[in-house]
C-alpha cells in the first residue's frame, strides 16, 4: 500500500504523490490542523470510518473534535486574527498568491487524493482544483482593493467609512466539492482580514487539511485557517461557540435551516449556499448540438452531485424526439470506472448510502410513470479492484410529469429528468414551481427571448445558451430555500466585513442642552 504523505513530504515537498492506482492509499497523517500544524488527538472518543468511493475500501478512520478540539481551534484563530487584521490589504496579497502558486505546483497531489476519497473522475478534481487556485488569486487582487469612503459634511466636517473584518469566521462543507468549498470560503474570508476554522464533510475530509498545510506554508500567521474534522455535534459546537463571527455554510437545506437557528442565538452572520432543483428550458430554435451538451453538463458533472443542476429539463414539444435521441446517445456513451483514469468520464458515487438513495429515487420514478430511456442500474467495473465501489449508470427518464417525486425532489446524483413543454408562458410557470431556486438555464437562438425568459426566473444563477460555469469572478448563490448571500465575485467581500462610519467634528459641538 502506497501511504499517504510522509509528514516532511506533506510539509515540505513539492514533489508529485503519483498514486499507483485506485485502491493503493491509506491515509495516515492527522487531519485535523491548528496552531500550523496538523494535530493528533489525545483521547480519542470517537472516530468514524472515510472510505474510498472507488473501492469501497476504508481510507482511515477519522478522529471527531469534540468541546476541547473546537475551543482550541477557535483560540488559534483569534490569536492570528489579531495580527492578519492589521497588515494591509498589499501585504495580505502578497500571502495568498503564494499560496495560489503552490496550489498550481500541488495541483496533480490534491487531485489524486480529491479522487480517492470523492470518486469523481481526475479530469474534474484537476478543474476543481484549478478554480480553488484562481478564488484565491481573485481574492488576492480584492484584498488590496478593499477602501471604505469619505463624505464631506456642512463646515469642513467630514465621516469616512472603513471596511473592517468580521473576526473568526467558520465554514462548513459539503461533500461533492472538498477542496474547492474549503477555498471558496476561505479566499473571501482570509483577503478580508479574517481568520477561519473549516469543518469539512466527515465523508471527504482529505484535502482540506491540504489547504490548511498549504497557507501555513505560504507565510500565513500560525493558526489563521484550521481544519476541525467532525459531524453535526463538531459543527454545532461551531455555530455556538461565542467567538465565532460568522458561519458560512454549503450542504443540505435541512442543515442550513439548523444553522441559521443556531446562528440566530448568538446574532452571528450566516452565508447558505443549499440545494437546488434547477430547471432548464429548451426552445425549439436551440442549436441541438449545444442544448444536449449543456443538458448533459447540467446533470453528469461529478456523478450528478452538484447542488446546480438543472435537473429538471424541460424541451420544447416540437424538439423533444430529436433531443432525446441525442441525449441518450450520448449519455450511454458516458465511460463510467476507475476515477483516476484519464479516459473515465463518470467515477462513483460518494458512499454506499448515497447510491442506494439514488437507485431508489429511480425506481419510484418508474413506478410513478417515468419512462427510464437509459442508466439508472448499478454498475459493476470488470476490474476486481473496483467491485466494491459505488458506481451506476447515468440515467435519463422520459414522459416525467411534475407532480413526480423525481422532478420534486433534489436526487443529488446522475438523473436527469425530462419533460416538455407548449409555451414560453406555460414552461416559466412550471419552472418556477419549486421552493428552491439556486440555478437555471435557457437554450434558444432568440436573444430576446433568452433575456425575457431570465428575467422571469427565479434564481440565483441563470445559464443562457451554457450550463454550470462558475468562473471565480461572477457571484455564486441562490433565491429563495436555495440559500442567503453569495460566493465568489466582488459583492463576498460585503459577506465577510462590516462596515465602519466615523464622524469627525471639525467644529464646535452644536449642543441643544
Ligand atoms: N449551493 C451550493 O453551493 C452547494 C454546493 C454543494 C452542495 N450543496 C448541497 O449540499 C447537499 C449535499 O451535501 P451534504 O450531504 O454534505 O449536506 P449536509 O447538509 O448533510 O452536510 C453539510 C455539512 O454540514 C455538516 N452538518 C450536518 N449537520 C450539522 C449541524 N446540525 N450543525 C452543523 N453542521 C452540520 C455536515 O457534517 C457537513 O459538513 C446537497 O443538498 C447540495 O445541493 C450546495
Ligand atoms: C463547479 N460547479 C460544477 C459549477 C459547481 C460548483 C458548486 C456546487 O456544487
Amino acid at each position: 500500500h502506497f501511504f499517504f504523505a510522509s509528514r516532511a513530504k506533506e510539509l515540505h515537498g513539492l514533489n508529485s504523490l503519483r498514486c499507483a492506482s485506485s485502491g493503493t492509499v491509506d491515509v495516515k497523517v492527522p487531519l485535523n490542523f491548528w496552531c500550523g500544524d496538523r494535530v493528533k488527538i489525545k483521547d480519542v472518543s470517537t472516530t468514524e470510518p472515510v472510505y474510498e468511493p472507488a473501492t469501497g475500501r476504508v481510507l482511515c478512520e477519522l478522529e471527531l473534535c469534540g468541546s476541547l478540539e473546537v475551543n482550541q481551534a477557535v483560540q488559534a484563530a483569534q490569536s492570528a486574527y489579531q495580527a492578519w487584521s492589521r497588515m494591509s490589504g498589499m501585504e495580505r496579497a502578497h500571502i495568498m498568491i503564494e499560496a495560489a502558486r503552490i496550489i498550481e505546483n500541488r495541483r496533480e497531489d490534491i487531485a489524486e487524493i480529491e479522487v480517492v476519497n470523492n470518486g469523481k473522475s481526475i479530469t474534474e478534481a484537476r478543474m476543481d482544483v484549478d478554480s480553488a487556485r484562481l478564488c484565491i488569486e481573485y481574492y488576492a487582487g480584492v484584498a488590496s482593493t478593499l477602501a471604505g469612503q469619505h463624505i464631506q459634511l456642512p463646515g469642513g466636517s467630514f465621516a469616512y467609512t472603513r471596511r473592517e473584518p468580521l473576526g473568526v469566521c467558520v465554514g462548513i462543507g459539503a461533500w461533492n466539492y472538498p477542496f474547492q468549498i474549503a477555498a471558496w470560503k476561505s479566499a473571501p474570508a482570509l483577503a478580508c482580514g479574517n481568520s477561519m476554522v473549516f469543518k469539512p464533510s466527515p465523508v471527504t475530509p482529505v484535502t482540506a487539511v491540504m489547504l490548511a498545510e498549504i497557507y501555513a506554508k505560504a507565510g500565513t500567521p500560525e493558526g489563521l485557517f484550521n481544519i476541525v474534522q467532525g459531524g453535526q455535534e463538531t459543527g454545532s459546537l461551531l455555530c455556538h461557540h461565542p467567538d465565532v463571527a460568522k458561519v458560512s455554510f454549503t450542504g443540505s437545506v435541512p442543515t442550513g435551516k439548523k444553522i441559521m437557528e443556531m446562528c440566530s442565538k448568538g446574532v452571528k452572520q450566516v452565508t447558505l449556499e443549499l440545494g437546488g432543483k434547477s430547471p432548464l428550458l429548451i426552445f425549439e430554435d436551440s442549436d441541438l448540438g449545444n442544448a444536449v451538451k449543456g443538458a448533459l453538463m447540467a446533470n453528469f458533472l461529478s456523478q450528478g452531485q452538484v447542488c446546480s443542476n438543472g435537473t429538471r429539463v424541460f424541451v420544447q414539444r416540437q424538439m423533444l424526439p430529436e433531443f432525446l435521441e441525442e441525449v441518450v446517445r450520448r449519455t450511454k456513451d458516458i465511460e463510467i470506472g476507475d476515477p483516476l483514469l484519464e479516459s473515465t468520464r463518470m467515477g462513483a458515487l460518494v458512499s454506499r448510502p448515497h447510491l442506494d438513495r439514488v437507485l431508489g429515487y429511480v425506481e419510484q420514478a418508474r413506478k410513478e410513470g417515468a419512462k427510464v430511456l437509459c442508466g439508472g442500474e448499478p454498475f459493476v467495473p470488470l476490474d476486481p479492484k473496483l467491485r466494491g465501489g459505488y458506481y451506476m449508470t447515468p440515467c435519463v427518464l422520459g414522459d416525467c410529469t411534475d407532480d413526480m417525486t423525481c422532478v420534486k425532489e433534489e436526487i443529488f446524483g446522475p438523473v436527469m429528468s425530462v419533460l416538455s413543454f407548449e409555451t414560453e408562458e406555460e414552461a416559466l410557470l412550471r419552472a418556477n414551481n419549486s421552493a428552491l431556486g439556486l440555478a437555471a438555464g435557457v437554450f434558444t437562438s432568440d436573444v430576446k427571448r433568452a433575456h425575457r425568459v431570465v428575467e422571469h426566473l427565479k434564481a440565483g444563477s441563470c445559464f443562457i445558451n451554457n450550463y454550470n460555469i462558475t468562473p471565480v469572478e461572477v457571484p455564486f448563490g441562490g433565491f429563495k430555500m436555495s440559500g442567503i448571500g453569495r460566493e465568489n465575485g466582488q459583492v463576498t467581500v460585503e459577506h465577510y466585513t462590516q462596515m465602519k462610519t466615523v464622524f469627525v467634528e471639525m467644529g464646535d459641538v452644536d449642543s441643544l442642552f
